[in-house]
This record gives structure tokens, sequence and C-alpha cells, in this order.
């Protein structure tokens, strides 16, 4: 008998806001035992600005989490000790690398708890920290949503977590359409199955739409420099500071052999990677990620999404930076996501229809579907060079100019105080340095580029019909080449588009998104994570 298909209850998925938990994020924990914790998070960027948040923390009592009850308090709990931990490491002049007893002990229980490490992850950030302004209104309208908690109090860093909130509220009622997609597939219901596609197609669209009003309250220079920092997580850290990751101190020493006392931890950073939404629209698509840097071999493409992809899979699941993600997420959503992977139908059940020369509109939807995520990955692209690319260069173009003859020749008058390490340089190891180290690395730790667009083209490879393949295959924008898709060489590139084949050209000047900017090389390489 075939495995039943999933059941969102199962797995405290609702169907109408997805990975979004069914009841809304508490703003304050009901027992007044966690009111030192409020009063905290309440103060967290006055704290982190007056660079007293250490000090705070260093003195209060180790909480235990005998006071938390439902589920919803656990996950307030979560999201305020995450902040507060991230704040802790990264809101001083340099790291700290240990965590002290009145975070780590009722951090490590929460986390064990919630099935969650106990780091700032997209839960944290974004699933678990939201409010509707009003109740009566829906949670998927930007205008309706406010964050919980927040590093800086700023509009940007709340509107980055915000478009987050709203594309998973906006995305969720599409699990349900899939897994109904998939029921059908089993009941050989063609015309449902073409049905379910089409609608969802259009509604990831509304997501490439939601995608792009980041731009509206969030500057990228924020971003860039006050808010990722403290998103940063512990691996991949030594540049920052943080050679072994961070202690996580529960204060109960060691025993007599020297055994048992605190130790280093490693984690990613928080990201959107860790999104349950965008790994469920590649499973049930049958869209495979393989290592980056790793090319689609003819098997991986033929067999993709089916059910003896066993070697295939086997692959992926080594050095995969997506895979590595879900531990990352709230456990059952990475639950959910096997279980789905296990009865993924979709594809093959295309497939077979396309080689049977049966329903062509199944084959046509389910491109679409394909193509329209891919365009969504087009746009994350764009987004990323425009907050993380662009930022990181300028910077490093900073410190090149300050670092010329010119510059040695006037020195600046000494100012006496403490030296404070920019984290948002330190956290982007290996930023383009004099030409010599040049891969630029992501909130989680990945080689950046290469990954994202690796992700992108991956996201075309099982495209079904002949002219969706050669249609999703294709390089960034060539003038003279590909302008049946993008338009008359005279006319300007699509904003995406632009920013993409910035991206790819080394030494080429092109209009993106935020004006004429060169790229001088490449990144490339394997995840490091
Ligand atoms: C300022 C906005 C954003 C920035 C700077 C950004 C940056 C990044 C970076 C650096 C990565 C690589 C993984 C890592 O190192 O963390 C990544 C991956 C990813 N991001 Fe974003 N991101 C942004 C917004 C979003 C949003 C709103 C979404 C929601 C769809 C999203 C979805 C993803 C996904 C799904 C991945 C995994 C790669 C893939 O599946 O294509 N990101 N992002």
């Amino acid at each position: 008998m075939l495995p039943k298909i999933p059941v969102l209850a199962d797995y405290g998925i609702s169907p109408k806001h997805g990975f979004l938990p069914n009841e809304l994020p508490l703003s304050r924990l009901p027992d007044p035992y966690y009111n030192k914790w409020e009063a905290v998070v309440a103060n967290l960027p006055a704290l982190i600005l007056s660079r007293r948040l250490r000090g705070v923390v260093d003195r209060l009592p180790v909480l235990s989490t005998i006071g938390l009850e439902h589920d919803s308090e656990w996950r307030r709990a979560y999201s305020i000790l995450c902040f507060v931990a991230h704040g802790y490491i990264w809101g001083g002049d340099s790291p700290s690398d240990r965590l002290p007893p009145p975070i780590t002990a009722p951090l490590l229980a929460v986390s064990a708890h919630l099935e969650v490490p106990p780091v700032a992850t997209y839960a944290a950030v974004c699933l678990w920290n939201f409010k509707p302004l009003f109740v009566d209104e829906g949670v998927d309208q930007l205008e309706n949503l406010a964050t919980l908690n927040t590093f800086t109090g700023s509009i940007d860093e709340s509107w980055f977590y915000l478009v987050s909130v709203a594309m998973e509220a906006r995305g969720g009622p599409m699990i349900a359409i899939m897994l109904k997609a998939m029921a059908a597939v089993r009941a050989d219901d063609a015309e449902m199955v073409t049905a379910c596609l089409c609608t969802f197609a259009e509604r990831l669209d509304d997501l490439g739409e939601l995608l792009q009003r980041l731009h509206e309250q969030c500057e990228p220079t924020v971003f860039y420099h006050r808010i990722r920092p403290f998103l940063a997580g512990s691996k991949n850290m030594a540049e920052a500071g943080l050679p072994n990751g961070v202690m996580y101190d529960e204060g109960k020493g060691c025993d007599m052999d020297g055994v048992g006392g605190p130790v280093y931890r490693q984690y990613s950073g928080g990201s959107n990677a860790q999104s349950s939404l965008i790994q469920f629209f590649d499973i049930v698509l049958g869209v495979q990620h393989r290592p980056t840097g790793t090319k689609a071999s003819n098997t991986d493409a033929a067999g993709a999404g089916d059910s003896d992809t066993a070697t295939a899979d086997a692959a992926a699941s080594r050095h995969n930076f997506i895979l590595e993600m879900r531990k990352y997420m709230p456990g059952a959503h990475a639950r959910f996501l096997q279980d789905v992977s296990d009865v993924a139908n979709i594809r093959p059940y295309v497939m077979a229809n396309q080689a049977a020369g049966t329903h062509r509109p199944l084959s046509i939807a389910y491109d679409s579907c394909l193509a329209t995520l891919r365009a969504l990955r087009d746009k994350h692209i764009a987004v990323v060079t425009r907050y993380i690319v662009l930022p990181s260069r300028d910077m490093s173009r900073a410190r090149s100019r300050s670092r010329s003859p010119e510059t040695w020749r006037r020195p600046a008058p000494p100012v006496h105080r403490p030296k404070a390490m920019n984290l948002a340089l330190a956290t982007t190891n290996k930023v383009s340095d004099g030409g010599t180290n040049k891969a630029l690395k992501g909130t989680g730790g990945t080689a950046l580029m290469s990954f994202l667009k690796q992700a992108r083209d991956e996201t075309g490879e099982p495209a079904v019909e002949e002219w969706a393949q050669r249609f999703m295959h294709r390089q960034g924008r060539v003038p003279g080449k590909n302008d049946f898709f993008f338009g008359k060489p005279t006319e300007p590139a699509a904003p995406a588009v632009a920013a993409e084949v910035v991206a790819e050209d080394e030494k080429v000047e092109l209009g993106g998104l935020a004006g004429t900017w060169t790229l001088d090389d490449d990144v490339g390489g394997l995840c490091a994570f």
C-alpha cells in the first residue's frame, strides 16, 4: 500500500497560514515570572545601543521553563531568547564567544522542546515574531503587520521580517492545493491536477510581487550594516572573532575529570533559506538541488522527482546547503517536508502523460509553475545583489581607497576610542580583498551568487515541454540572442534580469536596480557550512 499523503494537522501546519502558527504569536508571556525577559527584549535596541545589554543579561536570574504551558508560550520564549542571545553575541565592540547561563540554560531547554537549534533561526525572527495590527484583517497583507522583537528598532528591520511573514501567509493555502493535486494524481484526475497547478502558478506570482516590495521600506545599507550582522551565526566565523563558535555556558561547570563543562557550538546564521515554504514548492514540483558546483547528469535530469532516484538523493544529501537548512526548521515542518518528498508524484505523472501524448494542458501548467518559481528566484537574486553584493562592494572599495598611497601620505589624526570590530565586514568572510580573496558569503555561510544561480537554474531543469526547457535554460540577456523573451535589444532588460546579468559577467557595466555598476568577479566555490 502507498504511504498516505501527509495531513497538515499532523504537523501543526495551518491550512490558511501554512508554516506560520495556527494561533497568533504572543506579544508577551502571560506568567509574570518571565517579566525580566520581557523587559530586556522590550528594550533590546536601547540596551544594544548603550552597550549595556551584556551587563544586564549577566545579572539576570537563570529562569526555568516551568512557567511555559501552551506552544505559543514556548515559541515566544524561543524568539525572546534568540533575540537576546544574538544581541549579546554581536552587540558589543567585539563579539562575545560565550553565552551566559541566564540565556543558555533556558534557550537549550526551549529549543529542545520545540525541536529547533538554539540560534536565531527564520522561525525565531519571522514565523513566530509578528502580530496583525487589526485582528479582523489578514496577515497576508503587509500593511496589517508589525514585528514583536527587533535588534535595531528600525522600520527597515521590521519590514525585512514582515515581507517574509506576508509571503508565508500568502503562500500558506498553496500547500493544501498541492496536496490536493497529489491526491488527484493518485485518482488519475488530470483535470484536477491541472487546475491545482494553474492556481499554484498564479499564487506563486503573488509571492514574487511581495518579494519586490522589500525595497519600499528596507534600505540596503541599513540592512547590510545594521541588521545583517545581528543575524550572523557562529559557524565559519573565525574572521569575525569566533574561531571556535560560541560557548553555551549552562553554569554547570565540569566534573572532577574536567568532563561536562560548557562546550563550543557552531550554527549557521538566520536565513530565509530556512523557510519550509520554498522547499515545499521544490519538493512538490520535483525540483532537485545538487551540491553547489555540481552539474546535472543525464540520470538526474531524466529521473528528477521519480521514486527510483535513491542514488541521486544520496548524492544530494551530501554537502547540500538547502538540505542542511532543514535542520534549522521547526522539527515538525522538516518532517513534513521529508514525508512529502517520500510521496511526491506530480512530476512522474506529468511526464507519463506527456510521453503518452495525453492532457497537454497538464504539461503546460506544470512548466508554468516551474517558470514562475524560477522567476521568483531571479527576483531573489536581484534582491541579494542589491542588499548584499553592492554594499559589500562599496565597503571593499572604501577599504582599498583608505589604503591608497594618497591616504598614507596624509594620515588622519589619531582618535582615542576603543577599536570596534566592524561586524558587517567581519561577518562577510572573504569579501573581495585586493583581488586575492573573492568568495562572498551569505548569512548562512555559502559561496553566494553561484549557489543562488545554481538553485535558480535547477528550478527549470524538470520542465517537460521542449519549449519550456529551452526557455528555462536560457542564459542572461545577450543582445540579439533570446530576444523573444527579453524584448528588443534597444529596450532595457527587466530589473531582475539586469541584476543577474551583472552578477554573471566579469568587468561589465550594466543598468541594474541601483543604477550603473560594475562587477569585477564571478564569485564561486563549494558551500562552506
Ligand atoms: C534583504 C532580503 C534578502 C536577502 C539579503 C537574502 C539573502 C539570501 C542569502 C545570502 C541567501 C543564501 C543563503 C544564506 O547564506 O543565507 C539566501 C537564500 C535564500 N533566500 Fe534569501 N534573502 C532575502 C530575502 C528573501 C526572502 C524575502 C525570501 C522569501 C522567499 C528568500 C528566500 C530565500 C531562499 C528560499 C533561499 C535558499 C536558496 C534558494 O532556494 O534559492 N530570501 N537569501
